[in-house]
């Protein structure tokens, strides 16, 4: 067997050299996520690919365009407080199959997995699995299922040979962008699809489209019809369980910090006040919102989603913190521990949001920075939608803790599974729920 070339690095230095100084490609271990043989903007190890690829994708995450799709996450966030005011009020109303829970409990760990379908399913395909009404939709279940598989089958390749992996949920893709394409402007709807065919028309439009020739046309990181399909298969993969497991995680942090739900709740309560009882907070309303925010990153500091590693593979024998790493070596840039180093943030395993507030922090002096913190990655593959996910977390949390009390419910497992991303173990947590009646300011 040959030796591991695996080296996994937690220093500061170090990982801002591999993700954005010296801004080493992407390793093999991305090309598992390869789909029908398509490089795409996650999966690409090609920077000149990647580099075109990113010009014509990123504009559809600028805060502009997001601004178009506010009203899509509105509406499945108003599908899912229905469906909890339902079980809330009968238990016995979860979907067919699902465990009934006590009165007042509710699995929300299903529920943001169910929620972050159904908004990245209406915003990339233009259509909600509706997973939040009741759970069967074979697309996500059949797709989480294929990628668990496919990152099994990547360090374990005899694996190739019992399981062949089951893509039938690219078809649902290639269904998607064909009905949209083929309803001409009477399919037009504000949405990351959308913007993607309308870059393909630019493209082609602007004598930038396709040659012919399909393998030299990948290369290129052209807009051809299979990438405007996989570009939103990958936003499918990459902004469903990532989101969703951030949001349990800060739920989950939350109702183990009273006084901090409590807090985050006022702040929620004011910036709010003028709205009628019952509607929806306005992006623009908590945007800025400064304990918001901190909650957030407190809980993806201590809980990043890419908890296992950013792998990147060095391109020439280099130096890195007094060692000689090889050409080829894969360096695994550790950003979870960094993100629980003493060093940088002082009693690094509890959850103390005030910690990222300049008039607040308990640890004055600590000062927190770009180089220490890295839940979306950065230099050139850092997370394209992170603007997509900070602002679907912002408004889903802010929703929630308006519209409900929670409480803790004490004795369960809250251990983690890394496959591409982290996500609970038991895909279980439950919070003890009730309905808000009114708004503290009006109590
Ligand atoms: C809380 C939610 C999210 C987190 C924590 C997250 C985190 C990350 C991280 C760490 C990377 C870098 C991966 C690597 O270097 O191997 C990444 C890349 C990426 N993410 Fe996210 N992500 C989130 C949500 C989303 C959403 C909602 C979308 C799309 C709708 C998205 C699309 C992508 C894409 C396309 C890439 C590849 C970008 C490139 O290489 O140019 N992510 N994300």
């Amino acid at each position: 067997m040959p030796a591991p070339n695996i080296v996994s690095v937690a220093d500061k230095d170090a990982i801002r050299e591999i993700l954005v100084t010296a801004d080493y490609s992407k390793s093999e271990i991305h090309e598992g996520l390869e789909l029908v043989k398509q490089h795409s903007l996650f999966s690409s190890r090609n920077k000149d690919f990647h580099k075109n690829r990113r010009r014509l994708v990123a504009p559809a995450f600028g805060l502009q365009y997001l601004r178009t799709l506010e009203p899509i996450m509105h509406n499945c966030a108003k599908v899912l407080i229905q469906k909890l005011d339902q079980i809330l009020s009968d238990p016995k109303s979860v979907t067919r199959g699902a465990k009934v829970l006590p009165q007042g409990h509710i699995n929300i760990c299903s529920f943001m997995n169910r929620l972050s379908f159904d908004i990245i399913g209406e915003t990339a395909f233009g259509q909600s699995f509706e997973m939040v009404k009741d759970d069967s939709h074979p697309v996500p279940k059949q797709m989480a299922k294929s990628l668990k598989r496919s990152m099994q089958q990547t360090f374990n390749p005899w694996m190739r040979w019992l399981i062949p992996l089951d893509y039938s949920f690219i078809q649902f893709g290639r269904e998607r962008v064909h009905h949209r394409k083929e309803a001409g402007e009477n399919g037009r709807r504000a949405d990351l699809l959308q913007f993607l065919i309308d870059a393909q028309a630019r493209e082609r439009a602007n004598g930038n489209g396709e040659t012919g020739d399909d393998y030299a046309d990948m290369i290129a990181g052209k807009l051809t019809d299979q990438a405007v399909e996989v570009e939103a298969l990958v936003f499918l993969i990459a902004g469903s369980e990532t989101s969703s497991t951030a949001m349990t995680n800060t739920l989950m942090y939350l109702v183990e910090n009273p006084s901090t739900l409590k807090k985050l709740r006022n702040e929620l309560d004011q910036a709010t006040a003028s709205n009628p009882q019952g509607a929806s907070p306005l992006y623009d309303q908590i945007r800025h919102l400064p304990y918001l925010t901190a909650c957030i990153n407190e809980s993806m500091r201590l809980r990043p989603v890419a908890a296992s590693g950013l792998p990147r593979e060095v391109d020439n024998d280099t130096v890195m913190g007094g060692y000689h790493i090889p050409q080829g070596t894969i360096v695994l840039a550790q950003i979870a521990q960094l993100h629980w180093s003493e060093e940088y943030f002082p009693e690094p395993r509890k959850f103390i949001p005030e910690r990222w507030l300049l008039e607040e922090t308990p640890f004055p002096g600590v000062g927190i920075d770009d180089f220490t913190f890295y839940p979306f990655s950065a230099g050139t593959r850092n997370c394209v939608g992170k603007n997509f996910a900070m602002m679907e977390m912002r408004l889903i949390l802010a929703t929630l803790i308006l519209n409900y009390e929670m409480e803790h419910v004490p004795g369960q497992r809250t251990d983690y599974v890394q496959y591409i991303t982290t996500a609970l173990a038991t895909e279980s947590y439950v919070i003890k729920m009730q309905k808000r009646e009114q708004r503290a300011d009006l109590i």
